[in-house]
């Protein structure tokens, strides 16, 4: 249950419902979602899972069909259109694609969001100065975007987005279209706003390297909803739904390891003990001498196929695919072993002469 004197965002039962070839299309379907205020929350799926179209209705960019809109404690559909710009001037957007105006300097660009507001050229400037100097760019006030990078551009979007002084900063997979050590750069700026002025930042990307680096929670989005949600790390280390496995194995190069283990012959055929298994270790369990002690104790033997450790946040969490060779019975005290020590264990299918009864009996 979400703490409401924390909640900054609380979408409640909401849905939108778009009309496609006559047929509706129910790009979000109920979802609820409440972020805390000074959050740096993170939603992730594919492509058309509705991610955008849910981040919209936080400003009401995109009316829900069904549901509420609760911001900073307003219920936005009760709002009078002035009501509504002002709640608005609160939430500031980025985008992939920077939406800059070319005719405009950067300068400019920057002040752009103050013009409608009754103060004065200088203060306006200088409030766009300071803010141009918060990203980094105040040498470039003169300068057309035309004539800056992809990481200029998003940085003189990110001072424009400050412009209002938001509460919460939308973020529309802003680093999609730049290279990793930019992206990287960005997202430190990010954290940094999140950090010094308390910036909620409402992040969507399908990029789980984007939610490792500085998200504090998720939500993976799938179809219109949520399946997943929660603390980056819990998620990540014991996820609950397919999808989620999926972007946590892309991640860690656990798929590429896996395509070339289903690839290579030798591995197709298994003698009658040998199995190969997929483990995830989380915090201590990471720094713990575990396949040595499995080894010893149960008397198997190990053979290392693939292994990495990542960190998330705090938290580390590591990866490991094994052979494993013993006698039925050792390996399922084998596997109840790295259970006990919180390890998650998956039997990797390999052709083999042996029915795996035993051991499934004891893979979580
Ligand atoms: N204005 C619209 N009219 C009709 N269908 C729409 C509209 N906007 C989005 N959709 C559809 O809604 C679904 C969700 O789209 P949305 O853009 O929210 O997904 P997404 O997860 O953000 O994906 P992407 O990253 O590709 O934008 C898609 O099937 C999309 O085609």
């Amino acid at each position: 249950m979400a703490n409401f004197d924390q909640t900054i965002v609380n979408l409640q039962d909401v849905s939108v419902t778009f009309e496609s070839s006559g047929k509706p299309l129910h790009a979000v379907d109920n979802v609820s979602l409440q972020i805390n205020r000074g959050d740096i929350y993170g939603i992730i799926g594919y492509s058309g899972a509705g991610k955008s179209t849910l981040v919209r209705t936080i400003n009401l960019l995109q009316k829900p069909t069904d549901g509420k809109v609760i911001v900073g404690g307003q219920d936005l559909q009760k709002l009078s259109n002035p009501q509504l710009r002002s709640a608005r001037k609160k939430i500031g957007m980025i985008f992939q694609h920077f939406n800059l105006l070319n005719s405009r300097t950067v300068l400019n660009n920057v002040e752009y969001p103050l013009l409608s507001q009754h103060i004065s050229k200088a203060k306006r400037q200088a409030k766009a100065k300071h803010l141009l100097d918060v990203v980094g760019l105040r040498e470039f006030e003169h300068s057309y975007p035309e004539q800056l990078s992809g990481g200029q551009k998003q940085r003189v979007a990110i001072a424009r987005s400050l412009a209002n002084d938001p509460d919460i900063l939308v973020s529309d997979e802003a680093t999609s279209a730049l290279d990793p050590k930019t992206t990287d750069d960005i997202l430190n700026l990010l954290q940094h706003l999140n950090k010094t002025l308390g910036l909620t930042i409402v992040l969507i990307t399908h990029e789980m390297q984007v939610i490792k680096s500085i998200c504090h929670h998720v939500a993976v989005m799938d179809d219109g909803k949520i399946i997943e949600r929660g603390n980056v790390a819990e998620v990540f280390s014991n996820p609950q739904q397919k999808l989620t496995q999926n972007f946590v194995d892309s991640s860690a190069n656990v798929t590429g390891a896996l395509e070339q283990i289903k690839s290579d012959p030798s591995l197709q055929k298994l003698s009658a003990d040998e199995r190969i298994l997929y483990l995830k270790f989380r915090g201590k369990a990471t720094k713990e001498s575990l396949i040595s002690d499995l080894t010893e104790l149960y008397h198997l033997k190990a053979n290392i196929l693939f292994a990495n450790i990542e960190r998330i946040g705090d938290t580390s969490i590591g990866y490991l695919i094994i052979i494993i060779s013993g006698k039925s019975k050792q390996l399922a005290d084998g596997i109840n072993f790295l259970n006990r020590h919180g390890v998650r264990v998956q039997l990797l299918p390999g052709k083999k002469e042996e029915s795996d009864k035993d051991v499934n009996a004891s893979i979580s």
